[in-house]
């Protein structure tokens, strides 16, 4: 199975592109909806967040008032890099699991949307990589426009991520997203025809293998937890 890698900045249109691909039947998993799932009221993460940011960051229902938890922590980075230590195991453990369910289902090729794909390290896991690109005064609008946002509240959210041009730079292909949705559109038929070639047989091989020891480890370690229960 190949793993492509979908990154970018904030509001840069990796979502944009992951519908892109839906629509060609190429199977996304947006680290997004898995962070949300992570932060639902009664999970782990969301234990730990309610442990460590106070009974005050929920709403009335018991959910994370999340526009309160961003002001937070898009405005301090110690809180954030705290409130993404909790929540990375479970993060990468959802994103884990959901590509095992789409590798069962049989799909040759899956994509990965992850915003923090570099800064949590898991590019090593994918290829190639995408990078979509915007300029910064592009950027900043259509995130202000997306959002509602202030610019002072775009700018952090912007200024919490690695620079678009550092990400650029670690690419393996860049969409440059600055231009019209066909301009998009264009580039990504390109990339599409690229992500769909056929893996050479080492590649095959080396997923293929690596998924299979993967889930024998995590078999073998459930059963011998129930043993050692029982
Ligand atoms: C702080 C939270 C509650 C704010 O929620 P909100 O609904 O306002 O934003 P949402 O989750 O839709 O994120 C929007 C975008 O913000 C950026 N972003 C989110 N979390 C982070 C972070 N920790 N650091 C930098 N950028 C981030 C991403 O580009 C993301 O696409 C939420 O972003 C969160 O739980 N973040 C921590 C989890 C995480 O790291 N998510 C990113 C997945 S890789
Ligand atoms: N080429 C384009 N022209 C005009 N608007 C665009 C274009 N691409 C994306 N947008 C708009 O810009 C905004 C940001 O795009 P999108 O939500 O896809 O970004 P994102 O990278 O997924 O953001 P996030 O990191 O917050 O998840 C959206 O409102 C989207 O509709």
């Amino acid at each position: 199975m190949r793993i492509v890698g979908l990154t970018g900045g904030i509001a840069s249109g990796k979502s944009t592109v992951s519908n892109l691909f839906k629509s060609h039947g190429v199977p996304v998993v947006d680290a997004d909806v898995v962070a949300r799932d992570a932060l639902k009221k009664g999970s782990g993460g969301w234990k730990k967040v309610v442990a460590a940011f106070g009974e005050e960051i929920l709403l009335e229902n018991g959910e994370v008032n999340r526009p309160m938890l961003g002001q937070i922590v898009f405005s301090d980075p110690d809180k954030r890099q705290f409130l993404n230590r909790l929540l990375a195991p479970h993060i990468s453990s959802g994103i884990f699991w959901e590509v095992v369910k789409l590798w069962l289902k049989g799909y040759k090729v899956i994509v990965l949307d992850v915003p923090l794909l570099f800064e949590a390290k898991m590019d090593k896991f994918t290829k190639p990589i995408i990078v979509v690109w915007v300029d910064p005064e592009t950027q900043i609008k259509r995130l202000m426009g997306r959002d509602k946002s202030s610019e002072e509240d775009a700018g952090n959210r912007i200024n919490a991520q690695m620079p678009l041009d550092v990400k650029r730079n670690k690419a393996d292909v860049v969409i440059d997203n600055t231009g019209s949705l066909d301009d998009l559109n264009e580039q990504f038929q390109k990339v599409l025809i690229e992500v769909s070639k056929p893996l050479t047989w080492t590649q095959f091989w080396l997923s293929r293998n690596g998924a299979l020891i993967i889930l024998a480890s995590v078999t073998s370690g459930v059963v011998l937890c129930i043993k050692a229960l029982s």
